[in-house]
């Protein structure tokens, strides 16, 4: 398939005339084919009136066409066939193993939310009948959850298919019966492209509303700016920076009328070493972290960060653990040239860092490619300086020497919001443990144990989310079934004609 670098405003697509943009290989930074057009003003007012319009066919449109839709768009993915994972690679840098996996848990996660909608449940249906005797009389309330109307999504770039213009987000959205604007990641503007051909297409060959699905490329930030700020669209998922994040964030609280942004920001998600399970097997956590921070380059939200744990013996055969496996580890090309930099940036700051020791170098690699770094530092110092908190997004990993467990727990106070806390322990350590659960509770979505948070289960108990500046509101997560609730609220019927009800609370 030619790469054509064009908008796709609902069942059309046309070349964008607002600016250009290129696609760059993440391993040499040499220009890919195809030329992408910007959207326009005029591009984004045609796409979001198609999506309003549509919004009040597809909102009601039977639960079981909605499932064969979602299921269609995955079928449609994986017809692409290979050109989707030779392209995902040469753009976002990403081996193919692991692109492949990537489209398998796009496509599964669109027939998960298949059968949710299948299901209905989510409806969340209540029915509480009037009763005309009690004083004063009660009335007929009946109520159900339905759709916000148009979601603008800013897909992930580093997940360039299961978190972009077919991932969590716009599978949720189109569950709950919203029509979905991608905004596309200009760090993987063709997969993008393939990705939506596919999704245009399952809403033809399926006989949704025109205006179902939608996506736009930006040369700049003017056209996202400009979609989260238009009237039509009622709310925003979006996986990136935190810079990125709060700056969607202000745009769409000083609307008009202000709406929701989902947005999954920055993390370090620490990672805790208790007592006895350093004592046990310091050395094998040592090894299995070094895996887990440079898994993908290190380029996850949940990427395991920060190592917190009491200084001695036990903690060094963990160091040393990591140390020797790290030093191993390739260095890996990064997603794109900026976030290569970004990275490089973050590191040379910690190695300039007064109070901060490098432990560990991976091996070298070329101009694109991140290089696995481990750094040391004690709690006093983690606690004064407050830059030492922040994201590196990349495989660089700091570890905190805590002089006990009353040190730790101070630690722990100080972060911000993160999406998990992983604890590592042994029986012998579910005391220690247990007193610190309810500050973990409060810090992070999602706690594991004798693991690291990279990895996520598409599950319906999975919280892939947690307090700010992990995520803009803690109260939702953007992996798994429970996602949908984010673009539903819910409306009660008082008193209400049989004749004037939803068919659903007809009864
Ligand atoms: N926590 C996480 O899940 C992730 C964090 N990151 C962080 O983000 C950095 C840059 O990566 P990107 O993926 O490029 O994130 P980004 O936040 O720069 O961009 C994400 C999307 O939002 C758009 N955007 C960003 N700022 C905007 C603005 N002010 N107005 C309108 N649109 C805007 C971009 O065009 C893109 O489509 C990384 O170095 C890393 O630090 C990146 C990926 C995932
Ligand atoms: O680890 C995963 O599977 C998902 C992580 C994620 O959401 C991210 O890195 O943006």
């Amino acid at each position: 398939m030619t790469i054509t670098g064009e908008l796709f405003i609902g069942n059309k697509t046309l070349k964008g005339e607002n600016g250009t943009l290129t696609a760059i290989a993440a391993a040499t930074g040499e220009a890919l084919e195809g030329a992408f057009g910007g959207a326009s003003q005029a591009d984004l007012d045609a796409a979001a009136k198609l999506a309003f319009e549509a919004f009040f066919v597809y909102r009601d449109t039977k639960l079981e066409e909605r499932a064969a839709f979602l299921e269609k768009a995955a079928e449609n993915i994986l017809a692409v066939g290979d050109e989707l994972i030779e392209r995902a690679m040469a753009e976002s840098g990403l081996p193919r193993g692991r692109l492949e996996g990537e489209r398998m848990r796009t496509v599964n996660q669109l027939r998960l939310f298949a059968r949710v909608v299948r299901e209905g449940k989510f409806q969340d249906q209540r029915f509480d009948p009037a009763d005309g005797e009690r004083t004063p009389p009660k009335p007929d309330l009946r109520l159900r959850k339905v759709g916000l109307g148009p979601v603008a999504v800013f897909g992930a770039s580093n997940f360039p298919l299961a978190f972009s213009v077919a991932g969590g987000d716009t599978a949720s959205a189109l569950a709950a019966g919203c029509p979905v604007i991608v905004k596309a990641h200009p760090a993987h503007p063709g997969t993008s492209e393939l990705v939506a051909r596919a999704l245009q297409k399952a809403v033809i060959d399926c006989g949704m509303p025109e205006g179902t699905f939608s996506m736009l490329h930006d040369s700049g930030y003017e056209i996202g700016g400009a979609l989260v700020a238009h009237p039509l669209i009622r709310a925003v998922g979006f996986t990136g920076s935190r810079k990125g994040g709060l700056a969607l964030m202000d745009t769409a609280a000083k609307r008009e009328v202000p709406v929701p942004v989902y947005a999954e920001m920055s993390a370090i998600n620490p990672v805790l070493l208790f007592p006895e399970a350093l004592k046990a097997r310091g050395d094998k956590i040592g090894e299995a972290f070094a895996a887990s921070l440079t898994l993908g380059a290190g380029q996850f939200c949940t990427n395991p960060g920060l190592i917190l744990a009491v200084e001695g013996e036990a903690l060094e055969a963990f160091t040393a653990g990591a140390i020797k496996a790290l030093k191993a580890i390739p260095a890996q090309t990064m997603l794109t040239p900026g976030i290569c930099k970004a990275y490089q940036d973050g590191v040379a700051r910690l190695v300039s860092h007064d109070d901060v020791s490098e432990l560990a170098e991976g091996l070298e690699g070329d101009a694109y490619h991140g290089q696995a770094a481990l750094f040391e530092t004690t709690a006093a110092s983690f606690l004064k300086d407050k830059s030492l908190h922040d994201e590196v997004f990349g495989g660089a990993g700091l570890i905190v020497k805590c002089a006990d467990l009353a040190e730790l727990e101070t630690v722990v106070d100080s972060l911000e919001g993160q999406l998990t806390a992983a604890l590592h322990i042994t029986e012998g350590d579910h005391a220690a443990a247990k007193k610190l659960m309810p500050k973990l509770e409060m810090l992070a979505g999602r706690l594991l144990v004798n693991g690291f948070g990279t990895g996520v289960e598409v599950s319906p108990a999975m919280v892939h989310g947690g307090p700010y500046p992990a995520t803009s509101d803690a109260r939702t997560t953007s992996v798994g079934t429970m996602a949908i609730d984010r673009f539903l609220r819910p409306v009660s019927y008082q008193d209400m004609p049989v004749a004037l009800l939803p068919e659903a609370l007809q009864r």
